[in-house]
């Protein structure tokens, strides 16, 4: 076990020392997160952290806690606090970029109050795919990535997780005016079609009028 204040130094090792906007990205399993957020990256230029791909990266990999991740997975239990938010922090650290999409993150309210301890962070806004769960079914039992969680019984168990767990922390962030609900039921285009003007409407652009303006006074000056 480690003594207190050796945790506190590594917490303190954890922080995030730059300005970042956080988009949580949420939704039921299959509904459609990890395929907006490569979307929305191409568009918009945010580091994608996908908190499942982070935990298989950190079962491939071998480390310590790779077994006991690999079995809660398998369960379609949830994994211990600490062990995502860190995860999720040093790959903030290691990326030379300003903001980033945390996809299926948080999963409840510990996964959250670990987060804002260790980072006080608070989300710009929570991007929420709406789905029927026939529909998120159907496509989780269809998309053949070879994921060990993809069988019909840890899929069930992913869903009552998700209805107890994450959905109380989907109100939550309605009840703060902070959630953009999106019907998810729709092809992948017309899904980012709505994730398009709601992310447009969060990005601060350059007035290209008065950029112009400047230019072409720049360059007839010099002429
Ligand atoms: N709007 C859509 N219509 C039809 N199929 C979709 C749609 N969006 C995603 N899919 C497909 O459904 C499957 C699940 O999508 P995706 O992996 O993006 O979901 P997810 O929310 O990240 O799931 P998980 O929580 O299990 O990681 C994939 O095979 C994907 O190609
Ligand atoms: N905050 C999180 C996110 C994910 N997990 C675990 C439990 C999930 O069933 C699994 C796969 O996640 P997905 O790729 O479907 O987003 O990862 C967790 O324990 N805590
Ligand atoms: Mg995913």
């Amino acid at each position: 076990m480690m003594g207190s204040s050796n945790k506190e130094a590594v917490d303190a090792s954890l922080q995030i020392h730059k300005q970042i906007k956080v988009v949580f990205v949420m939704g039921g399993p299959g509904s459609g997160k990890g395929t907006q957020c490569s979307k929305i990256v191409q568009e918009f230029g945010y580091t994608h952290l996908s908190a499942g791909d982070l935990l298989r990266d950190e079962v491939k990999s071998g480390s310590e806690n790779g077994a006991m991740i690999h079995d809660l997975m398998n369960e379609g239990k949830l994994v211990a606090s600490d062990v995502i938010v860190r995860l999720i922090v040093k790959a903030i650290q290691e990326t030379d970029n300003d903001k980033f999409l945390l996809d299926g993150f948080p999963r409840n309210e510990d996964n959250l109050k670990a987060f804002e301890n260790l980072t006080k962070i608070e989300p710009d806004f929570v991007l929420y795919l709406d789905c029927p769960e026939e529909e998120m079914i159907k496509r989780v039992l269809s998309r053949n990535q070879g994921r060990e969680d993809d069988n019909i019984e840890t899929i069930r168990k992913r869903f009552r997780v998700f209805e107890e767990s994450t959905l109380p922390l989907v109100d939550y962030y309605a009840s703060k005016g902070k959630l953009r609900r999106v019907d998810a039921a729709r092809s992948v285009e017309e899904v980012f079609e709505s994730v398009r003007a709601i992310f447009s409407s969060t990005e601060v652009r350059p007035r290209p009028d008065r950029h112009c303006n400047c230019f072409s006074f720049l360059r007839s000056f010099c002429r």
